[in-house]
């Protein structure tokens, strides 16, 4: 709960929405397509989102724009009706307003509905009036679309423009939320301390801490998000000292029937810069990865050299488990590595083998899997509801189930801890969306975690040098990459991960 003196500063914050919003449109309605002289209507709902709309209009007003205010509900909160009483201008209420063409077609409606407080359906006579505009621009959120995980009620009016206050939240980057915000442009706030407490307070857990923000000690164990970037986490750099040991081991389960999985994985760990790769595999299926990967060390599995025999090195501590594997690969390998207490990626094969049974999973250190094989592991009917509504919040329930850092892939990929951090992904490309690219990033997490990087942070970091290098591999393939394309750039990314990590 927010205390007094905390409470306090919202007005100022308010205030600052209001005006910065104002701002926004001003300059980018050119953009948008909007005259110089275009009529602006703002929807003004019944919660500190219409708060911030009355504040707005106050600040167009002040600028000279023709602004009329539409009511969609009495003001509720203190703030709110602050706010509407420092708007010296007529509010109509909705059920009288009258349509008008030209305004519907070279005006903005300003949607100052509801932001992050809407819950449940959306109503359907102001959701109707927002749609009858063509041009839209959000205040915080496109009203109907929930702040933390980006889930859209139906009638939800897509915008061009969302103003996003102080800090970005999780529903304006996450799809299907991500869709209809359009372009997002923070609003800066000034804000000191107290006011971010106040925020957070205000809105529990739906902002986006950047990466350097300290979290407070009393955020500990809570659900908390952060967009991911190189300082949420510290790559190693590279030093004299160095030796291939101390760059990371990362050992592969090699699959014998399905090669190319496990060799994109070891092209990935190699590419991201561990300095030993090696892959464990039947004898009679040895030879491709031999003839594949010279720089690479493979381990031929024989009845007197078992898995068991190679994890007597203990320096392989590190292993990625399930690219191309079959189930029973998987059971003479994944159960094994974590009797053996080594740290293991668990991908592909090995969700597939724990299809149902999220438990089999305890003891890997992060699991990746795609929207499918999350179906297929956690298929409650829970879990599929938190999947298709709340990723977040379904890979931070993963990764609680599984003590397991999990990586819930798609073009927005989250990262959850189990003890609450929820890391957002946006450094990616869609060129990523091709076959092997997730064997790929597979490999990125073993050298992460083989360099020293605990669960959390190396699977932040891999996803973001595995976007980076996706984006690289984009813009030289023309917008379409191979998965080995993208495993040639990420050399060149981790450079300039640890360049940028150095920079912030
Ligand atoms: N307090 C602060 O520090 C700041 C708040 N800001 C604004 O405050 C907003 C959040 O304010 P609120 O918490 O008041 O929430 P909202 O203004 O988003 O909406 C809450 C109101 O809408 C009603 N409502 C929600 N869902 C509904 C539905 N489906 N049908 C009908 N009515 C529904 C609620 O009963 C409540 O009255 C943010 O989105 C942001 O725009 C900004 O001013 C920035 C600073
Ligand atoms: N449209 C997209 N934008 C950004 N990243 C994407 C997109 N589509 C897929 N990806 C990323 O590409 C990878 C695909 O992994 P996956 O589905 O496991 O493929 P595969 O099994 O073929 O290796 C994941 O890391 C995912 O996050
Ligand atoms: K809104």
């Amino acid at each position: 709960m927010m205390d007094k003196a905390a409470g306090a500063l919202l007005p100022a914050l308010m205030e600052q929405a209001g005006a910065g919003a104002a701002r926004l449109l001003l300059e980018r309605g050119p953009e948008l397509g909007l005259g110089e002289q275009a009529r602006v209507v703002v929807l003004a709902g019944p919660g500190n989102n219409g708060g911030d709309g009355y504040v707005m209009a106050r600040h167009l007003a002040t600028a000279r724009r023709d602004v009329t205010v539409v009511s969609a509900g009495e003001p509720r909160t203190e703030l709110a009706k602050a706010a509407r009483q420092a708007w010296s201008g007529a509010v109509i209420p909705l059920a009288s307003f009258q349509p008008d063409s030209l305004l519907h077609a070279e005006g903005i409606v300003v949607d100052a509905l509801f932001g992050a407080g809407f819950k449940g359906d959306l109503p359907s006579a102001p959701a109707a009036f927002l749609q009858g505009f063509k041009h839209r621009m959000a205040l915080d959120m496109p009203s109907g679309v929930d702040g933390l995980s980006g889930d859209c009620a139906p009638g939800v009016a897509p915008c061009q423009l969302t103003a996003a206050f102080g800090r970005l939240r999780p529903g304006q980057l996450l799809l299907p939320g991500k869709a209809v915000c359009g372009v997002v442009k923070a609003v800066p706030m000034t804000m000191p301390p107290e006011s971010i407490q106040a925020m957070e307070d205000a809105f529990p857990a739906a902002i986006l801490r950047t990466p350097t923000e300290p979290v407070p000690a009393e955020a500990e164990g809570l659900l908390r998000f952060f967009h991911n970037a190189p300082g949420l986490w510290r790559l190693p750099l590279q030093t004299p000292l160095d030796n291939k040991y101390t760059r990371g081991v990362v050992s592969v389960i090699g699959g014998g029937v399905m090669s190319g999985a496990g060799r994109l994985s070891l092209m990935g760990a190699r590419r991201s810069g561990c300095g030993l790769a090696r892959v464990a595999v039947q004898a009679q299926s040895a030879m491709i990865y031999i003839l594949g990967a010279a720089g690479a060390i493979i381990d031929e599995l024989t009845p007197s050299v078992t898995l068991q025999t190679l994890l007597e090195d203990k320096r392989r501590h590190t292993w990625v488990c399930g690219p191309g594997l079959t189930s029973s690969e998987v059971m003479a390998s994944f159960p094994v590595l974590l009797a053996a207490k080594r740290q293991v990626v668990a991908d592909a094969g090995t969700l597939d083998w724990a299809a149902g049974a999220p438990e089999k999973l305890r003891g890997a250190a992060v699991i990746t899997p795609h929207a499918g094989e999350f179906a297929r592991v956690f298929n409650t009917p829970r879990m599929l509801g938190l999947l298709k509504r709340n990723r977040p919040l379904a890979a931070l329930e993963a990764a609680r189930l599984t003590g397991a850092v999990c990586v819930l892939k798609g073009s927005d990929s989250v990262v959850a801890a189990p003890d609450g951090r929820v890391a957002i992904n946006t450094h990616a490309s869609d060129g990523l969306a091709t076959a092997g690219s997730g064997d790929v990033l597979s490999g990125v997490v073993g050298t992460c975690l083989a360099v020293g990087m605990a669960p959390w942070e190396a699977a932040c970091a891999a996803v973001w040098l595995h976007g980076q290098a996706g984006q690289a591999a984009s813009a030289r393939e023309g917008g379409w990459p191979l998965a080995e394309d993208v495993a040639a750039e990420l050399g060149r990314a981790r450079g300039l991960a640890t360049t940028l990590q150095q920079a912030g």
